[in-house]
């Protein structure tokens, strides 16, 4: 059972220790939290609670673009509602191709990763591995814990993991066989910070950048149940209505069933700090862009 520590609050990450997630937590939080590993980004976000106030989840990549999974589940109902968005990190990704202590190149057939570190180091597995199989994994630092259990349906002494060197302190037998694997010097991640309760005080100075900004989850919907294309809503009006900057726009496919009636999600910046509050600004802003067929709900401001 998880006892709360009043003093340390607890943040849920994708686990196991040594997964990126891990590091950009850890860079913000330091000491601050307790970590609690989750297996997936959807357990991350279904351990919010009262005794799980934070959690942080992989958002965007430089190279490789959204996290789709995170983005899924940005759809839900309780995200807006009890768990909100209070800001994100960003985290240089230097990725390693790591095996069980003296592999060699030529012994690898199967590269096992999370699809984003996959993704990310796409030119050097063409170039260097161009047979073998990829293989996705829950995180980056499962994929070098199953190597060093052996915990793989394969020969863990044909396989290699893709993750940071890191976990060749946290798990038994493996070495980096090589460094610095990701396409491009610039790789970096993006990690959104989420809380249970939208003003819980969050322990770390680290994380906000100084501008104003806030997340939108936009969800469209015929008025009618017809599904006509007429009724399909402005975005140019919508947007020209909120005036604010408009940082980037991600689109997923909705939960109801109407075909390509999708969800839009719409992160916002102030135009100019004032002197009136971001939220008072903000609850403006929705006022002026409230239409038909648009439901539009405030995920996370910081
Ligand atoms: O699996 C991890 O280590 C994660 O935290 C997700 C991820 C994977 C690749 C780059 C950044 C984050």
């Amino acid at each position: 059972m998880c006892v709360p520590d009043p003093i340390r609050p607890t943040l849920a990450f994708l686990g196991p220790a040594g997964t990126f997630s891990h590091q950009a937590a850890f860079d913000c939080f330091g000491a601050s939290v307790e970590y609690v590993p989750k297996q997936t980004i959807e357990a991350v976000f279904q351990s919010l609670s009262p005794d799980v106030p934070f959690g942080i989840v992989p958002q965007e990549n430089s190279t490789y673009g959204s996290v789709i999974e995170t983005y899924n589940l940005l759809r839900d109902p309780t995200i807006g509602q009890n768990n909100f968005i209070r800001g994100y990190t960003v985290l240089a990704i230097r990725h390693c191709l790591v095996v069980r202590q003296g592999v060699k190149l030529e012994n690898i057939d199967h590269v096992l990763s999370h699809e984003q570190a996959l993704g990310q180091c796409r030119s050097f597995l063409a170039r260097l591995l161009p047979g073998a199989t990829l293989v996705p994994t829950d995180s980056t630092a499962s994929a070098a814990e199953d190597i060093s259990n052996g915990k793989t349906a394969f020969d863990p002494y044909r396989c290699a993991a893709i993750c940071s060197s890191i976990v060749t302190t946290v798990f038994e037998g493996l070495e980096v066989l090589q460094q610095n694997i990701q396409d491009g010097e610039a790789n970096s991640t993006r990690f959104f910070m989420v809380s249970h309760g939208s003003d819980t005080t969050i322990p770390t100075s680290q994380i906000f950048p100084v501008r104003r900004e806030a997340l939108l989850r936009i969800s469209t919907f015929p008025e009618s149940h017809g599904t006509s294309e007429s009724e399909r809503p402005n975005f140019a009006k919508f947007i020209r209505a909120l005036d604010l900057d408009i940082l980037r726009i991600d689109r997923r496919p909705a939960l109801h069933a109407l075909t390509f009636w999708d969800v839009y999600f719409i992160e916002v910046g102030d135009i100019k700090d004032g002197n009136t509050p971001w939220s008072d600004k903000l609850s403006q802003a929705l006022r002026r862009a409230t239409y038909p067929s648009i439901e539009v709900t405030l995920l996370g401001k910081w």
